[in-house]
Order: C-alpha cells, then sequence, then structure tokens
C-alpha cells in the first residue's frame, strides 16, 4: 500500500512567521505555570536589586579610607555594619538565584512537556496528506532538536532576560545617583552598542532559521539512508550517498558557521565598545576627583556600576541570539501544530451501524493534487460477507480505493456508502474499527509476539491468540523462540523474517471482531508452500467478513465474488473470474498473459 512515498521538501521555515504571533503562543504555553512564573520574576527581582546593593557600599568603604588618608579617624562599627550588610545582600541573593534557577527549569520541562505532547498527539490527528510531503527525519528534527532549544532558552535564556533588565535598570538608576555627570560621558558609547547589537541579531536570526532548515533536510536525508542501508548497499550506491551526504552535511556545517560566526562576533564588538567608555569614565572620573567634584568611593562605585551595566549589553547580544534561535525553533514547531487536521467528523458522528459490512462506491471521483485525477466515476456494489479483488496495473488506483474506504482522504465528488450510510455521517474511531487490513508493509512494534498479536483487540485471552497463531500457521515458530509469546521482537527486523511478521500480522487480523477486511498483498512475503498451508485460515479469516484483496498474483483472486479491473483510475471491468475470462477482454488478457 502507498500512503506516502512521494517526499517533499516543505519547510516551515519558508513560511515566514510573525514573531510576535510566535510569542503570543509560547507564552500560552508558559501561563499554564503564571503562578510560577511571578514568584520566578519577585525573585529575580529581590535577589539581583540585592546583589546590585554591593557596589554602593563598596564606595562608601572606600570613601571611609578616604578619611583615613586625610589624617581623620577611621569609624570601624560603619565598616563592619557595611561588610556586614554586603555579605548577607549577597548571600540572599545566591539563595534566591538558586530557587530560581530551579524552578525555572522545572517550568521549561514543563512547557517542553506539553509542546512535545501536543507535537505527538498531532501526529496522530494531522491529515496524512502531511506525511506525503514531509520526511520523518525532519519531523524527528522538530520534535527533539528544535524542542532542546526551546527548553534550553525557557530555562536559562528566560532568567538572564529578566536578570539583564533588572540590572540594567538598577545600574541606571545608581549611576544617575552616583554621578549624573559621569553617566552621560558614559553614555556616549552606549548608543553605538545597542546600535550594533540590534543590527547583528537581525542578521542572526535569519541565520539560524536558514541553519535549522538544512538541519532538518540533513535529518530527513539520514533517515532515509538509514532505512534504506541494504538496497543501497546492493545497488553499491554507497559513495553517491556518502557524496550526497557530504554535500548537505557540508551545507549545514557551512549554515552552522555562519550563524555561530554572528553569534560570536556580536560580543567583542560591543565588549570594545564598552572597555572604550569605561576608560573615558575612569580618566573623566580622575579629573572630577582632582578637582573635588566626586569623592574616590563614587567614582570607585560609579565604575562598578558601569561594568555592571555594560554586562548584560554585552551578554544581551548573545541573549538575543539564543532567544532568536529558540524563536525560530518554535517557528518550526508551530509549523507542524498548524497543519490540517484530518477533516472533522460531523458532530455527533455515528458510533453505531455497522453491522452488514455492505459497501457501495457511487460514481466517486478523487485526486491526490489538483489537475491530477487519480480515480474516476467510480461505482460498484458489495453485499455483506463477499470477497472483492482488486486488480490492475502498478499505479492504476487500487490502493487508492482503499486509502478511500478507510477515509484517509476524502473524496471529490460521488458517494461512499456502508451498510446504505455515507461514511462521513460515522465518527471515524467507530468506523475504522469495523476494517482490519494486513498490509505488504507489516507493522511490527517493539514488545512481546503477545503484545504484537493482541494489538488492537486487548481484551482477548492467551488461548485466543494462541488459537489464532496456530491458524496462521505461525505458533510452532513462536513457540520455538527462547521465551515463546513473551520474546520481545523488533521493528527493524533483525530476529524474526518478513514472511513471518505477516503471518504474524494475519493473526492479529484473525483475532479482530471487524465487519470488513482488507488484504493488500497480505501474502506477498510468504513462500508458496506456507501460502497454500495458511489458505484455509485465509478463507476462515474472510469467512463473513466483507473482504477486499489487492493482488498481482491472479491465482489468489480467481475465487472472488466480484473482481474489479482498474486501469487508469476507471474499472473497466467488473464481474467474476468465470465472467471476465468470458468477455475475452483486459483481464482475459491479464490472466492469460500469467499463466498461458
Ligand atoms: N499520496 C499520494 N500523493 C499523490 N499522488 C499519489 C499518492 N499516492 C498515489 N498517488 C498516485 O495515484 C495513482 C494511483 O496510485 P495507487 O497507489 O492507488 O496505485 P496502485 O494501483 O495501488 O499501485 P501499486 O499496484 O503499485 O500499489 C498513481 O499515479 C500514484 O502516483
Amino acid at each position: 500500500m502507498n500512503r506516502g512515498g512521494r517526499k517533499g521538501r516543505n519547510d516551515g521555515s519558508d513560511v515566514a512567521k510573525d514573531r510576535k504571533k510566535t510569542l503570543k503562543r509560547l507564552w500560552f504555553y508558559l501561563s499554564f505555570y503564571k503562578k510560577r512564573l511571578v514568584i520566578g520574576i519577585i525573585l529575580t527581582v529581590l535577589s539581583n536589586a540585592l546583589s546590585l546593593i554591593g557596589p554602593y557600599l563598596t564606595g562608601k568603604m572606600i570613601n571611609e579610607m578616604v578619611v583615613v588618608n586625610n589624617g581623620l579617624n577611621i569609624d570601624f562599627n560603619e565598616v563592619f555594619l557595611l561588610g556586614g550588610l554586603m555579605i548577607s545582600f549577597y548571600l540572599t541573593s545566591a539563595l534566591m538565584n538558586y530557587i530560581l534557577s530551579v524552578a525555572l527549569v522545572k517550568m521549561s520541562q514543563s512547557v517542553v512537556f506539553k509542546l512535545r505532547t501536543d507535537l505527538f498527539n498531532k501526529m496522530t490527528t494531522v491529515s496524512v496528506k502531511y506525511f506525503d510531503t514531509n520526511q520523518t527525519g525532519d519531523i524527528i528534527s522538530r520534535m527533539s532538536y528544535d524542542i532542546d532549544t526551546i527548553a534550553g532558552s525557557l530555562s536559562s535564556d528566560a532568567l538572564s532576560l529578566i536578570t539583564s533588565t533588572i540590572t540594567l535598570v538598577v545600574s541606571f538608576i545608581m549611576m544617575i545617583i552616583v554621578s549624573p555627570l559621569l553617566l552621560l560621558i558614559y553614555f556616549i558609547t552606549i548608543p553605538l552598542s545597542f546600535l550594533l547589537t540590534t543590527f547583528l541579531s537581525k542578521i542572526i536570526k535569519k541565520k539560524l532559521r536558514i541553519r535549522n532548515k538544512s538541519l532538518g533536510q540533513l535529518n530527513g536525508y539520514t533517515e532515509e539512508m538509514i532505512s534504506a542501508q541494504k538496497t543501497i548497499q546492493s545497488y553499491v550506491q554507497e559513495d553517491n550517498v556518502y557524496e550526497r551526504y557530504k554535500i548537505l552535511n557540508e551545507d549545514t556545517t557551512e549554515k552552522s558557521y555562519e550563524a555561530g560566526y554572528y553569534l560570536t562576533t556580536t560580543g567583542p564588538g560591543v565588549l570594545f565598545i564598552n572597555n572604550f567608555g569605561t576608560a573615558l569614565v575612569g580618566t573623566a572620573g580622575a579629573i572630577l576627583v582632582l578637582f573635588g567634584r566626586i569623592m574616590v568611593g563614587d567614582l570607585s562605585a560609579f565604575m562598578l556600576y558601569s561594568k555592571r551595566f555594560s554586562g548584560p549589553i554585552n551578554h544581551m547580544s548573545n541573549l538575543v541570539a539564543d532567544i532568536q534561535s529558540a524563536l525560530a525553533a518554535a517557528e518550526r514547531v508551530f509549523y507542524v501544530l498548524d497543519q490540517d487536521d484530518e477533516t472533522q467528523d460531523i458532530l455527533d458522528g455515528k458510533d453505531s451501524g455497522i453491522t452488514e459490512g455492505q459497501v457501495t462506491f457511487d460514481d466517486v471521483s478523487f485526486r491526490y493534487v489538483e489537475d491530477r485525477p487519480v480515480l474516476q466515476n467510480v461505482s460498484f456494489d458489495v453485499k455483506p460477507g463477499q470477497t472483492v479483488a482488486i486488480v490492475g496495473q502498478t499505479g492504476a488506483g487500487k490502493t487508492t480505493l482503499v486509502n478511500l474506504m478507510m477515509r484517509y482522504y476524502d473524496i471529490n465528488s460521488g458517494k461512499i456508502l456502508v451498510d446504505g450510510i455515507p461514511i462521513e455521517s460515522f465518527n471515524r474511531k467507530y468506523y475504522r474499527r469495523a476494517f482490519s487490513m494486513v498490509l505488504q508493509d507489516t507493522w511490527i512494534f517493539k514488545g512481546t509476539v503477545l503484545d504484537n498479536i493482541k494489538y488492537g483487540n486487548g481484551d482477548c485471552s492467551f488461548e485466543e491468540v494462541v488459537e489464532a497463531a496456530k491458524k496462521a500457521r505461525i505458533h510452532h515458530y513462536i513457540s520455538h523462540l527462547p521465551n515463546g509469546y513473551d520474546t520481545v521482537l523488533s521493528d527493524e527486523g533483525v530476529n524474526i523474517s518478513k514472511g513471518q511478521k505477516q503471518l504474524i500480522v494475519i493473526a492479529r487480523a484473525m483475532l479482530s471482531k471487524s465487519q470488513m477486511l482488507i488484504l493488500d498483498e497480505a501474502t506477498s512475503n510468504v513462500d508458496t508452500y506456507t501460502e497454500v498451508n495458511i489458505q484455509e485460515a485465509m478463507l476462515n479469516l474472510m469467512k463473513h467478513k466483507t473482504t477486499f484483496v489487492i493482488a498481482h498474483r491472479l491465482s489468489t483472486i480467481r475465487n472472488a465474488d466480484i473482481i474489479l479491473l482498474v486501469e487508469k483510475g476507471n474499472i473497466i471491468e467488473k464481474g467474476t473470474h468465470e465472467s471476465l475470462m468470458e468477455q475475452k477482454g483486459k483481464y482475459h488478457e491479464l490472466f492469460m498473459s500469467q499463466f498461458a
């Protein structure tokens, strides 16, 4: 069954998203933890305010020393009081910072937990179309790398942003208090570093977005190649794969370097401007002290504050870059969350009513993409319990018929009815429960044989599972496994063959009480001997169920009640094997080409 295949490059980062909107959406996730956030902000304000009193006290202490130099008595009580105050302020501030950091890490992990859950849930509700055009590796990249980036930013950047803002504001106020004149001199350099930071942060955001896109493509390619490893080796394509990987890897490295270059070079530029400011203040301050306009302690306090002030400005550029990176990652995550879900079930969609398994296609037309009709005016009627074989050349539209019946895609015109009821009237979950499927690409998950067979039929007893496995001719194999039904299987198929996987899936279908069955090349991996052996089991499985069989081997479908011959999206012949053979049309031609 082909539900995907045509993978394209469809990247969220191409869609220029409004940054404000992204922030708003991140806020939505944060707003669940408002209380923690408010406490965090209060703690940050307090701890920073406390630590920022330090330079003021230091200045006061130095002024006391200067008094000694002038031949006056030193007030030790004052000095000890100031020292004690400094220690207690710094200690309280450190304690608050500790509590704050723990709270923020917890909060960011909670946000990320919710985001990751939403993203995973999205994977279960998103329209099948999404997987037609997006690489698995890229989706995984968004679920892991991008989410980690957001987590890192929320736990440290949010804290740094608040701390930096407070440091800026408080240092600024303290500098005004200590010496407005020095502040004027110092401020000559501020617009310069501000302009530089703003300019560079714009470039950084762009570069980071490009880097993330490139990383997504690299991951997508890696995932594709790992899953195709054997095919690559059998076609001796290792060199080509390596070359392509090298190109993508080089591209990612180059894009990461560019982003990293701007990220790291912002700092030194801004730092130089700030140090230039300090030198300016030091020189001007010395002159002011000389003329008795300020005291040495005040100059020292001012310089400490100016250093504190320039810290965040210097750091802010990195911080802004990190936040940009997190926003770019958030955009990529929200892009997935914004993808269309399967069309909504109608309000109060029926969750009962499928008892017979009668299926009608009434003038159904469908296309995956505009201007490329895949099925055109398809009509047929299947009575309960009948077996329908769908035959036709590759790409004729057989799987598409099944896709539509399963409601993976919505039809463009016409009607599909089950038990006389349009399938859109049903609640999707209930509707799909009426089907069981055995496909060419079997899906075995990492778990025990027992769990794999019971999948979707949780309330079955062990005896029923064994009975189904016996019918599917896989019981003998299972009982010789090291732990029998408790042996853990892995999807990579290291411990089980494809044919055995298919037999397990057949056993799974045998446990299902659904009214309808879809077999899409269900025994394609099973050898002819075993296939003959499970024929009876297959007939049992199909008994009392409306069954749709897609098979290329015409021998397996000659007993069907109805054979639908599909060609270029049209049903060109319809009937039993005998009647179609008598017609001597396309079916006859196809059959003879296999057996004549
Ligand atoms: N997800 C998709 N998006 C776009 N086109 C698709 C998609 N799936 C199938 N098609 C196209 O629809 C047509 C019918 O495909 P379908 O898979 O139904 O053929 P099929 O008869 O089942 O072929 P096969 O025997 O090879 O499985 C093909 O031309 C195919 O390229």
